[in-house]
């Protein structure tokens, strides 16, 4: 997967998800990535978005604490929406989850994913919030987004992981680089490197 171009990615994703507004799924992927890649205030932070069937989801969840998001004009909570993006990194230092609607409507934040495990197999080594996106997805028709604390981002159907995007190598062709010409890419410790091919 960390092979491919953001576009290549997208497009897997969308050939692996039905009955889902994959507008909406892509800008939360999107901020995903830039949450996993940025981090807050110098810290990673990880956090878990669910996509769609937002009736299903809101009952197989509850509020951490008063929502944040309660009771505002759904206009501004619409996942495009700048000041909104930047109000969901702010909330992702916070422990639960994201609700967002089929339509692009984050719904209600810093949510408890009470959803059965039961039939839900995940690789062992991963932690309680993508078992929170396994069951939710095994147990409604929505799609979920990790951000995992180590920076990669895994996206659930079904309950299984269906990608991983690692953001260093994403944001690289994302942003795209100012070096004019063919230009290797090499990773060093975290920090990956690019540089102009010799042209000999
Ligand atoms: N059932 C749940 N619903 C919503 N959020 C949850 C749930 N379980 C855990 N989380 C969130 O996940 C956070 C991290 O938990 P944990 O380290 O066990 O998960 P993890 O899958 O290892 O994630 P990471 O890779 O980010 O460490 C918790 O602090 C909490 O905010």
């Amino acid at each position: 997967m960390s092979g491919k171009n953001e576009a290549d990615i997208l497009r897997d994703i969308r050939s692996k998800v039905k009955d889902i507004n994959f507008d909406t799924l892509e800008e939360v992927v999107l901020l995903a990535v830039e949450i996993a890649r940025e981090g807050r205030e110098g810290r990673k932070i990880g956090t878990l978005f669910v996509v769609s069937d937002e009736e299903e989801t809101l009952k197989c969840s509850k509020p951490l604490i008063l929502d944040p998001l309660w009771c505002h004009p759904s206009e501004l909570k619409r996942i495009q929406n700048p000041g909104m993006r930047e109000t969901l990194k702010e909330l992702a230092q916070l422990d639960g989850a994201f609700i967002v609607s089929d339509d692009g409507i984050v719904l209600s934040g810093c949510r408890y994913i009470h959803a059965s495990i039961e039939g839900v197999q995940l690789p062992l080594g991963l932690g309680s919030r993508h078992m929170a996106a396994a069951a939710i997805t095994k147990h409604t028709r929505a799609i979920a987004v990790v951000v995992s604390e180590s920076s990669i981002v895994r996206i659930f159907d079904d309950g299984e992981i269906i990608a991983e995007i690692i953001p260093e190598l994403w944001l690289i062709r994302r942003h795209g680089l100012h070096i004019s010409g063919p230009y290797s890419a090499r990773n060093v410790e975290q920090i990956t490197v690019a540089s102009k091919r010799d042209s000999g």
